[in-house]
């Protein structure tokens, strides 16, 4: 049965895409879409084959083999047209450092005949107060800003993120989530790679897992969680008085569908269905007392965790 969101407008379609370099199989036959107005995260630790799987897609690189269009355009055969067609920011991108975020962002606009205007791109993006600002001057935060304003210039239907946040800090990176998901909402499709799971459950309505060049899974975000998250936990904290658990054990080991005490001796009882853990979670809370109670979803860390066998960590390695 199709859905409404199969029927959305596909922006890019992959078919069977493969990049080899000499003996290393890079990326071994991708297959996927991405729809117009998502965001959609290319997500996997190091050496996955992200980057080289978005850079065939903003002509970058000529595939091996397969094939892949944006906005209905070859990218072996039609790199000009797409790459005036699309926005980049990669993850270091050349600017003159000298000149301000003003006269960056100008520079880029004068190479198009079509786009927005300079201050509408500085507004949109909260860079209005640093116009003036030399780029060298600026923090990671607004730098990685300013490149955005200068893929975003150009009117990109398709705006290509590379590891939009790495190395900043908690305040940017959520600011900085907030406007890529104000550009998607206002009608720019965002195409993402990131090793942060929590950036793919704040931001991205789809996302595929890519390990050793192949997709292990692709859905939207709920989906993934629901399908590969595994069990909801609530968890007691210890009180180091393994008395004091009778009752509460009791109420867990009815309900759960597993119950365990970890090594510092929390009650951590397991749930498939989410009403049954909240609802066992009140009643834990009421027959507690004040005892500390949590009651963890499962997240895109434990997709990965479920298909990948570990996390990344915050450098993207797994191991
Ligand atoms: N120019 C190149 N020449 C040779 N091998 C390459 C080249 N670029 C990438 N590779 C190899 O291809 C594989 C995929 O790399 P890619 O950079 O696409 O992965 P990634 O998922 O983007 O990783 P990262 O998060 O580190 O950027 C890796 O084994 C990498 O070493």
């Amino acid at each position: 049965m199709s859905t409404p969101q199969d029927q959305a407008e596909k922006v890019i379609e992959v078919m069977d895409l493969r990049k080899t370099y000499g003996e290393t199989v890079a990326v071994d036959g991708v297959t996927f879409d991405i729809r117009a107005e998502e965001v959609f995260a290319l997500v996997g630790p190091n050496g996955a084959g992200k980057t080289t799987t978005v850079e065939m897609l903003e002509c970058l690189r000529t595939p091996t083999a397969g094939s892949a269009t944006v906005l209905g355009q070859n990218v072996t055969t039609d790199a000009r047209s797409i790459k005036a067609d699309i926005g980049v920011v990669p993850q270091s991108f050349h600017t003159f450092d000298r000149l301000s975020v003003r006269e960056n962002v100008a520079l880029i606009r004068r190479l198009y005949d079509d786009g927005l205007a300079v201050e509408t791109v500085l507004e949109e993006l909260d860079l209005t107060e640093w116009a003036e600002t030399p780029f060298q001057s600026l923090s990671g935060g607004l730098q990685r800003r300013t490149g955005m304003a200068m893929a975003l210039v150009s009117d990109p239907a398709v705006l290509f993120l590379d590891e939009p946040t790495t190395g900043l800090d908690p305040d940017a990176r959520r600011t900085t989530w907030e406007q890529i998901r104000g550009l998607a909402d206002r009608g720019t499709t965002v195409v993402l790679t990131t090793h942060y799971m929590e950036e793919v459950e704040r931001l991205a309505d789809r996302a595929a897992l890519l390990l050793d060049g192949t997709i292990e899974a692709i859905d939207t975000v709920p989906n993934l969680i629901e399908r590969y998250g595994g069990a909801i936990k609530v968890v007691v904290k210890s009180t180091g008085e393994p008395a004091e658990d009778e009752v509460i054990e009791t109420i867990l080991e009815d309900a759960a569908s597993e119950v365990y005490r970890t090594d510092t001796g929390d009650l951590v009882g397991h749930f498939e269905d989410r009403d049954h853990a909240q609802e066992t979670y009140s009643r834990l809370q009421e027959a507690g007392e004040g005892r500390a109670i949590d009651l963890i979803s499962a997240g895109m860390e434990d997709v990965f965790l479920q298909l990948a066998g570990a996390t990344p960590d915050a450098g993207g390695e797994i191991e």
